[in-house]
């Protein structure tokens, strides 16, 4: 992905369901090249925010908005040029070999009718290169295991060389070197990414900066030595931690040591 990263612009957004916001005047900005993580317990509104950002939800009010231009103005396919989604959702893969699967991420590049180019090809053999998942390329997509087919996603992304990175829970069937493997080339990639995160502890080695939603709300933001206190890991999370700089690493380190009794009392 060596593209220009561009800045991500939340401005105020609003998305209701039912009647219920569920994500409330969200305010946040990313950085060109820097990654920002999203953090939050369980229906904190991080996927529906992530949602609004890649254009699958429209916001009820506020924008979103890439290097200065509202997403909905710029139109589905060049918001596609611009970003690269890994989420949880899949689309029609299933029957798609993965080497065709990294190949669409090259979609939004190309017109309606132009075939498969040699720069195309060499994009996906790059791309599936970097995730180590080469000896697959030619292995149905579904027959994958779960950590197979993020990585495979992981592919697809990079073979889109798209300029802003947006990730929602990318490491969740991943076993801890390829957590640790994924996360480290997303951050050496040098583009614009946010992700949503659960591992607290990754996501205090991993990104610049953190937001902390809850009930779809931004309660917390900054570096991540501000925002994972105990005292907000008690308040949001409901679990008691012990939160320090280990020793030798210099890593910030978090150990949870228990539901509140005031979590525990309202079980
Ligand atoms: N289309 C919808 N209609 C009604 N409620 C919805 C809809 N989409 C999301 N919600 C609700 O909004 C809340 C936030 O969901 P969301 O998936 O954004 O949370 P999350 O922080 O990503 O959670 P998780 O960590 O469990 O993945 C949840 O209570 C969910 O049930």
């Amino acid at each position: 992905m060596d593209a220009v990263p561009l800045k991500l612009y939340v401005e105020d957004v609003t998305w209701a369901a039912d009647g219920r916001r569920i994500v409330d005047s969200i305010l946040l900005d990313v950085a060109p090249g820097e990654f920002v993580g999203l953090i939050g317990p369980n229906g904190s509104g991080k996927s529906t925010l992530l949602r609004t950002i890649y254009r699958v939800l429209r916001p009820d009010a506020g924008r979103v908005s890439l290097d200065g231009e509202d997403v909905w103005a710029l139109g589905a396919r060049e918001a596609a040029r611009r970003t690269a989604v890994v989420a949880q959702e899949r689309g029609n893969d299933f029957d798609l070999t993965v080497h065709e699967v990294v190949m669409l991420g090259r979609h939004p590049h190309k017109g309606l009718l132009d075939r498969d180019g040699p720069a195309d090809l060499a994009l996906v053999e790059e791309a599936l290169e970097r995730v180590q998942m080469q000896a697959f390329a030619h292995r149905l997509f579904h027959t994958l295991s779960g950590g197979e087919k993020q990585r495979v996603l992981i592919a697809r992304a990079l073979a889109q060389q798209a300029r802003l990175l947006v990730l929602d829970e990318p490491t969740n069937h991943l076993d801890i070197r390829y957590q640790m493997e994924i996360l480290g080339l997303v951050r050496g990639l040098g583009v614009t990414v946010l992700a949503a995160l659960h591992d607290l502890n990754l996501a205090a080695r991993y990104c610049d900066r953190l937001y902390l939603l809850s009930g779809g709300t931004v309660v917390a933001s900054g570096p991540p030595e501000q925002v994972l206190t105990p005292g907000l890991i008690r308040a949001v999370y409901g679990v008691e931690a012990l939160v320090e700089r280990h020793p030798q690493s210099g890593l910030l380190q978090i150990v949870f040591l228990g539901p509140t009794t005031e979590s525990l009392a309202g079980q």
